[in-house]
């Protein structure tokens, strides 16, 4: 009776606290539109007086009024800015409290923390304390006892008295737990529970400690991060960009902040993320950009893309091991050392004469190790220049003239001192010159080179000659790291010199010829923090181990949260396979899931099926590597585009021994099914693959049937 009666008088309390916040947030977002609304009329005022007066005023008058209405319209869109926050923490204030004691105070203070700071307008006193404000690393680092942050100005030590967590919705306090442990597990499986959005969402109130050591780490220069699927990668990686946006608010803005992401599909859906963080959105790159923006006027190549269609169709093993000797770290340096040594080799200078005017050989070897640090082709370049320019000058001191013919020769002068005429001469020579090389670069035509090829040569131009950096980037996330090779991420560190973080899951590759583990990045950044995080949050634990019998990573732990088994499906033939799948799309609408993604093999399957289910009346959208945008609802594509996405539910058609036969249709299967986060669905007609044999032993966790026996179930 006494606890039922102190917990109501808790809950009560923490109503009227809720009741206060609120009344104080909705004082500040009347005091914020109020102003918005006076900084709106004094625009219109000063520009309607500047038209009006426009022909009477000097121009010290008009720069001053524009510069004023300029202001005004700062303060307005701050204004702007700070009411759209205001206006979150109305809906959910806050997530979180602790109540800390620190050493030497009479009591523990509680400190609610929430998506924003927010300080009551009249006192100023913290009311809510952003997530990402010192004082709440202890409600994601501790357990209650003794704890401590850290601070700019030291590290605070004490007590945590208690720690409570809230879901708040539109204003209304729905339920708290208090909890002892770190960010109570009720509340975790309450969100894990929640349908897939077309948007990834942001986790502030259930960030796990493993993962927000990885969010705060504030030191590393270069962090990779191997996370197994659904351990809350990217949306860390995502959490950690707004959290260094926040620390290093004077330093770092969003506009020196870029994702490197694997195509434009994942980078619509994770494009809410940081706006939700109350940051603005980051630029976004891929590797495809880079390549365009480095290749366009050198030469034709294939794309990644291209290059898993091919593999998926199938490869020639001269092929394959091209790709397998470009994807070690032994030929990045390799390909440094040889392509670094070319000018002290191969640089064979000469005497330049033009217009009987002399520089000696002595002259260009000094000059040419004038500049030993620039690529060879700049080094060349400041040859040609200092000659053209003591040449010129001494033509005309005796009264001759110089015209850009002579400039023209003597740069062809000092050009012949070098054998190569580019940097993709350079490349091709690597090949060519060594007999156990030659048979390592083919080009795929006239002027298309493979895409094992792209990187490489790439990265022979950065070795070789002056090419445009990122030098505004001051923070660079890279997501799906396993699937870079390590050439791309030597390109990477020649091209933005910054922090980065890197990461991804090497049993998530999408080719097995060339997927990069955490160790193989590692040797590029032999400086990196390297982490792990083996906790796997998306599926249910059915789902999870699964995809553990097609794919085993003895690191993995699954997340106790339970549904139905995954089923795999045998049907008498495609058109059975057709009906089966239509037929859990129709029980999808009428259910309580919001997603469901169709995940084939290739792009070509999925364009098949998407036909013949949309022939039958089935809406669904469909994606290919056109694609830019993700959608609601239902989705069909391949396992390579929906790398990164997370669906309800999952079909993964054609499960049969033809279509997953060889390692990578292995990949591509694990890939598929880790998208699912609470339901998983395999149909197949023809034998079953090969990797879902473990299915045949163990009926008690997996479903096997027939479509015939499973008809009444789907009805
Ligand atoms: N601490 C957490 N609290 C709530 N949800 C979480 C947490 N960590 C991860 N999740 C959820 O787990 C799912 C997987 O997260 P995310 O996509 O970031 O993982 P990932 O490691 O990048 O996955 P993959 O490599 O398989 O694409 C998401 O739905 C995410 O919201």
């Amino acid at each position: 009776m006494a606890l039922t009666d102190a917990r109501t008088r808790d809950e009560e309390h923490e109503r009227q606290h809720l009741a206060e916040t609120l009344r104080l947030l909705t004082m500040e977002l009347e005091r914020l539109t109020g102003d918005i609304d006076k900084s709106t009329r004094t625009i219109d005022e000063r520009k309607k007086h500047l038209w009006d007066n426009l022909r009477d005023m000097d121009f010290a008058e008009k720069a001053n009024y524009r510069g004023e209405v300029d202001m005004s319209v700062r303060l307005a869109e701050h204004a702007v800015m700070l009411q759209k926050r205001i206006e979150r923490l109305l809906e959910s204030p806050y997530f979180g409290r602790v109540d800390f004691h620190a050493n030497g105070d009479a009591d523990a203070t509680p400190y609610y923390i929430g998506i924003h700071n927010f300080s009551d307008p009249e006192t100023q006193e913290i009311v809510i304390h952003d997530w990402r404000a010192p004082v709440s690393s202890l409600f994601y680092d501790f357990e209650s006892g003794e704890a401590f942050f850290d601070t700019p100005k030291g590290t605070t030590h004490g007590d945590i008295t208690g720690k409570r967590q809230y879901k708040i919705e539109g204003g209304r306090l729905k339920y708290m737990f208090d909890t002892s442990l770190n960010i109570g597990d009720e509340v975790l499986q309450q969100e894990l529970s929640q349908s897939a959005d077309d948007r990834m969402k942001n986790i502030v109130a259930t960030i796990q400690r493993e993962q927000n050591a990885v969010i705060r780490n504030e030191t590393a220069r270069v962090l990779i991060l191997q996370g197994v699927a659904g351990s809350g990668k990217t949306s860390i990686a995502l959490h950690r960009v707004a959290f260094l946006l926040y620390r290093f608010k004077d330093t770092l803005s969003s506009d020196n902040v870029m994702i490197l992401s694997p195509n434009k599909v994942f980078g619509d859906y994770i494009a809410d993320v940081l706006p939700e963080l109350g940051e603005e959105k980051v630029a976004e790159i891929d590797f495809n950009k880079i390549a365009s923006k480095y290749l366009a006027k050198v030469t034709d190549y294939e794309t990644f893309s291209e290059q898993v269609v091919k593999l998926l169709d199938q490869v020639d093993e001269a092929s394959a091991e091209r790709m397998r000797y470009k994807a070690t770290s032994e030929f990045v340096t390799e390909l440094d050392e040889w392509v670094t040594s070319r000018a002290d080799e191969e640089f064979a200078p000469g005497e330049i004469e033009q217009k009987s005017k002399r520089l000696s050989v002595d002259w260009v070897v000094d000059m040419f190790n004038d500049s030993r640090d620039l690529p060879v082709f700049t080094r060349l370049d400041h040859v040609a220049n200092t000659a053209v320019h003591l040449l010129k000058n001494e033509v005309r001191d005796k009264g001759g003239k110089w015209s850009a013919a002579d400039t023209t020769s003597v740069r062809k002068q000092v050009r012949a001192m070098f054998p190569y005429k580019d940097s993709f001469a350079i490349y091709k020579a690597f090949y060519q010159q060594d007999p156990a090389r030659r048979g390592m670069f083919k080009p795929l035509g006239k002027k298309k080179i493979e895409y094992a090829d792209v990187f490489p040569l790439i990265y022979t131009m950065i070795r070789t000659a002056r090419q445009e950096n990122f030098s505004h980037i001051r923070h660079l996330l890279v997501d799906e790291m396993q699937d870079y090779t390590p050439i791309q991420y030597a390109v990477l560190r020649e091209l933005f010199s910054c922090q980065m973080t890197i990461l991804g899951d090497a049993n998530q590759s999408v080719n097995p010829f060339s997927s990069s583990s955490l160790a193989t990045i590692h040797s590029i950044f032999p400086d990196a923090d390297c982490l792990e995080l083996c906790k796997s949050y998306r599926s249910t634990t059915e789902i999870t181990d699964f995809a553990q019998n097609i794919s085993r990573n003895d690191k993995l732990v699954p997340i106790e949260r339970h549904g139905l088994p995954p089923q795999v499906v045998a049907c008498a033939d495609q058109r059975e396979q057709e009906t089966h799948i239509r037929k859990l799309v129709e029980r999808h609408g009428h259910s309580d899931h919001r997603s469901l993604g169709i995940v084939c093999k290739t792009v070509a399957q999925a364009k098949a099926l998407h036909r013949a289910l949309s022939d039958a009346g089935v809406e669904l959208t469909f994606l290919d590597y056109d694609s830019t945008a993700f959608a609601a609802g239902v989705i069909i594509t391949s396992a390579h585009i929906a790398k990164g996405l997370e669906f309800d539910v999952v079909i993964v058609p054609d499960v049969d021994d033809t279509n997953y036969a060889n390692d990578m249709d292995r990949c591509m299967l694990y890939i598929a099914c880790t998208r699912a986060m609470h339901e998983l669905h395999l149909t197949h007609d023809g034998p079953l693959s090969r990797f879902l044999e473990f299915t045949k032993e163990s009926t008690n966790r997996f479903r096997v049937v027939d479509a015939d026996a499973e008809e009444t179930a789907v009805a």
